[in-house]
């Protein structure tokens, strides 16, 4: 792993901040392993079990074809100044996906750092996890009680991955630093296969970095996403069992996604949206500082 500099020197944080390490496991199992923790960077609008369960077949990977070991999980929900369409208040998608988090496994947790600030990139968020586990909390321990750094990885869908090779969304560096060579070379990534993106179309022109991108096939294919989900809650059919219990309760409970007044921008599809949301997100980071 390279150790460039963070693409910034000091981080933001939202008010009242405090990073989530309560399931963070402070040993390393096996001292032979390199230490990761997976970060998963997305709406979450609203969380879904498809996006939990990249984090289990994450784990099955790690377990069957790595060296890694793995000792935290984390959702990271976006801004509201991502202004996708679809997109809930971020206090109700943090409250959601804590729920979901709550609900799951016992290695999972929602960091709202990202979420309760202005627009941040997805490098800058790998920077602030490296920042917050590696120099806040100095890493993870060996049971001899040696110290080792951790490495942070992103984990994503193939879908999310395809856009890495879209002119424009990911290409424009940040402080002179090249965002691809940030994430896929210093970081790595996993990719969960989605329905409707191959593998390949997503990772074709991101080869000079192969050895840092690990590919999970989807065994059993369900293409259950959150803009589905948000139709049927419009429609007024059932989403249960797509979404943990909890979720689809918080959901009924304050009225969400009844009609698209709702979200933070109600326009619907919009074929270029993944330039757009990286002009207006670029716009917004102007506008804060
Ligand atoms: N069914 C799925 N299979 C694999 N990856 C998924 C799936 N659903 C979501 N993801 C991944 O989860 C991450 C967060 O996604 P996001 O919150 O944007 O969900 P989404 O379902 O794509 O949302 P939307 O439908 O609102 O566009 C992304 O990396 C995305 O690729
Ligand atoms: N350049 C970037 O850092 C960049 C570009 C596009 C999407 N993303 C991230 O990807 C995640 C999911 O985005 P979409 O829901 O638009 O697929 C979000 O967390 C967003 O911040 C980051």
């Amino acid at each position: 792993m390279s150790t460039s500099p963070h693409l910034t020197e000091s981080f933001t944080n939202p008010e009242n901040y405090t990073f989530p390490h309560n399931r963070l496991s402070t040993i390393l199992h096996n001292p032979n392993k390199t230490p990761i923790v997976l970060v998963a960077c997305g709406s979450f609008s609203p969380v879904t079990y498809l996006h939990l369960r990249m984090f289990e077949m994450a784990k099955d990977y790690v377990r069957q074809n790595t060296d890694f070991e793995i000792i935290g999980g984390y959702l990271s929900p976006v801004s509201d100044m991502y202004k996708k369409p679809g997109l809930l208040s971020a206090r109700h998608r943090v409250n959601m996906c804590t729920l979901a988090a709550e609900d799951s496994d016992t290695w999972l947790m929602v960091d709202p750092w990202e979420a309760f600030q202005s627009y941040q990139r997805t490098a800058i968020v790998l920077d602030h996890f490296d920042h917050e586990i590696n120099t806040v909390l100095g890493g993870v321990q060996t049971a001899s009680g040696e110290k080792r750094k951790v490495r942070i990885m992103l984990l994503a869908g193939s879908d999310l991955i395809g856009t890495m090779s879209e002119p424009g969304v990911w290409t424009q560096p940040v402080n002179g630093i090249v965002q691809l060579e940030h994430i896929l070379g210093r970081y790595g990534c996993l990719i969960v296969e989605r329905a409707g993106t191959g593998m390949d179309q997503a990772t074709d022109s991101l080869a000079r970095w192969r050895s840092n991108i690990h590919l999970i096939s989807q065994l059993i294919q369900n293409d259950v996403s959150s803009t589905k989900v948000r139709l049927f809650l419009r429609r007024g059919l059932s989403v249960r069992y797509l979404l943990p219990n909890s979720v689809v309760d918080y959901i009924e409970q304050n009225g969400l996604y009844q009609d698209e007044t709702t979200s933070i921008l109600s326009t619907n599809s919009n074929p270029d949206k993944g330039k757009e949301r990286e002009a207006a997100a670029g716009a917004s980071k102007k506008e804060a500082h």
